[in-house]
């Protein structure tokens, strides 16, 4: 791999001999993983149904090295939201940040959202998780996650931090600053990152992140965890920003992250103060263990945080949701009960814990459990996936042995004889996949158009 002179010969300078196992890596292939989603299965199921050769990632008990000719994201449990397809040591970072169920957790920096459906997962989809992404487009790709993964406590923005941070004073217990960066540790994974590389673009990003960092400091709740990430090597990225951030903020202390399972301690000696608590952050190297690696940071706020009256979200009156009810009486088995707001005539059941998000530039807003048109509910993709099969009146069963699902995925009809009218849920192997709707012996399919096709043969 030819990589940028000016990066060799910066590595070789900051790691001496060390440099000669980390250049070697770049011959080797690279670190594929997949993070089960324990919203909708568990390892000892998938490896039970999946055709994958599964490898435990020694640092996220959910993640497994796969391997090459596996190609996971071909499979149909791919669309049914099994799992995210993740690089191995991206997965670290949601391991250190740990949010629990209930919290409020912000990602600043989330598409496409490796980072937010691991979150999501380790919150048990309860409490609330702002999931925010600056550029429209890679906002979309994040909300289809956020989608396909089942995902219902989860706000998905589109802002600037600042003006978020506007919007959010104060009121994080967590938050997950994942940079854009210089990318050093992508160069296996995406060769044209090192097109971009240059010394002037590592600067460029550890202003830009200073910047971010300043917007989630105001975010964060007094007691809150903050945990900043990188996947570059460079000092300027990493170590620098902390240094820079703890002698802006003499509230904020780094905390220790659990090293055991392969990450090795940041590097003091790489910065001007060489404060030696630097050496919490942690780097997960590609030589030192299976992954493209990346920093770590996690600190702890101890200082006040001034908060803004936040109005808590209000549902929409019962008798506005006449619609959807006949449809859910139809088609669910069960009663979903929550905040329901209607966006034009798009009807939502936001997280519990929402705040209203008036001002705000939203992508989605939890549930997005479909359309109210002229006196009929049409459900969306998204309550199939969010809902286990058992919860639907109507299953039509395809399995992962036959190919009938590549013609389901395809947009295509299905034959449905004695299949009882109307919405009915599709699944593989047991996992909802999409709707259709039967109708005189025909199964219509309703599976988006936009998701048609990707990634399948
Ligand atoms: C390293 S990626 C995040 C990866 C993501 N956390 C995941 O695990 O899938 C950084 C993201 O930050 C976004 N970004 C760029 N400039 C930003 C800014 N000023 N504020 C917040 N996010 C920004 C990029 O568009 C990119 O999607």
């Amino acid at each position: 791999m030819d990589l940028p002179e000016a990066f060799t010969e910066k590595m070789i300078a900051l790691m001496g001999e060390e440099a000669h196992d980390f250049f070697e890596t770049y011959n080797d292939q690279r670190a594929l993983g997949l993070r089960i989603n324990s919203l909708k299965t568990d390892a000892e199921k998938l490896k039970a149904l999946a055709p994958f050769h599964m490898e435990q990632v020694p640092f996220c008990p959910a993640g497994f090295y796969y391997q090459k000719n596996d190609m996971p994201g071909k499979h149909p449990f791919h669309q049914a939201g099994l799992y995210y397809i993740q690089e191995p040591t991206a997965m670290f970072v949601a391991e250190v940040l740990a949010p629990k169920p209930g919290e409020r957790v912000l990602d600043l920096c989330a598409a496409p959202g490796g980072k937010s459906t691991q979150l999501a997962a380790k919150m048990n989809n309860t409490g609330l998780l702002v999931a925010n992404e600056p550029y429209p487009a890679r906002a979309k790709i994040l909300s289809e996650n956020i989608e396909r993964m089942g995902i219902t406590n989860t706000v998905v923005t589109n802002e600037r931090p600042e003006r978020l941070a506007n919007y959010f004073p104060g009121y994080f217990d967590r938050i997950l600053v994942d940079a854009p960066c210089s990318g050093e540790g992508m160069f296996r994974k995406d060769p044209e990152a090192m097109h971009y590389w240059s010394p002037g673009h590592v600067a460029e990003c550890a202003h830009l992140q200073a910047q971010i960092l300043e917007h989630a400091y105001h975010m964060l709740r007094s007691g809150g965890t903050l945990v900043y990430s990188t996947c570059t090597f460079s000092p300027e990225e990493n170590e620098q920003i902390i240094e820079a951030f703890l002698e802006k903020h003499h509230d904020l202390e780094l905390l220790p992250i659990d090293k055991s399972s392969g990450a090795s301690s940041g590097r003091p000696e790489w910065t001007n103060t060489e404060n030696p608590a630097l050496a919490e952050t942690a780097r997960l190297w590609p030589h030192q263990l299976h992954g493209e690696g990346h920093f770590t940071a996690k600190l702890c706020k101890h200082g006040q945080a001034p908060q803004r009256k936040q109005t808590a979200a209000r549902s929409i009156k019962e008798n506005d949701l006449k619609d959807y009810r006949t449809f859910e009486g139809q088609a669910l088995k069960k009663r979903l009960t929550g905040i329901f707001r209607l966006i034009g005539s798009q009807l939502f059941m936001y997280p519990n814990a929402c705040p209203d998000l008036n001002g705000l530039k939203v992508a989605r807003s939890g549930l997005h459990l479909g359309e109210m048109k002229k006196k009929r509910f049409e459900p969306n993709h998204a309550l199939a996936l969010a809902l286990p099969a058992e919860a639907f009146q109507n299953v039509y069963p395809l399995r992962s042995s036959d190919n009938e699902w590549k013609r389901y995925l395809h947009g295509e009809t299905l034959t449905a004889e004695n299949m009882p009218k109307g919405w009915t849920v599709v699944t593989i192997d047991g996992f909802p996949l999409g709707w259709g709707k039967a109708a005189g012996g025909i199964l219509k399919n309703f599976y988006p158009k936009g998701l048609r096709r990707r990634g399948l043969n």
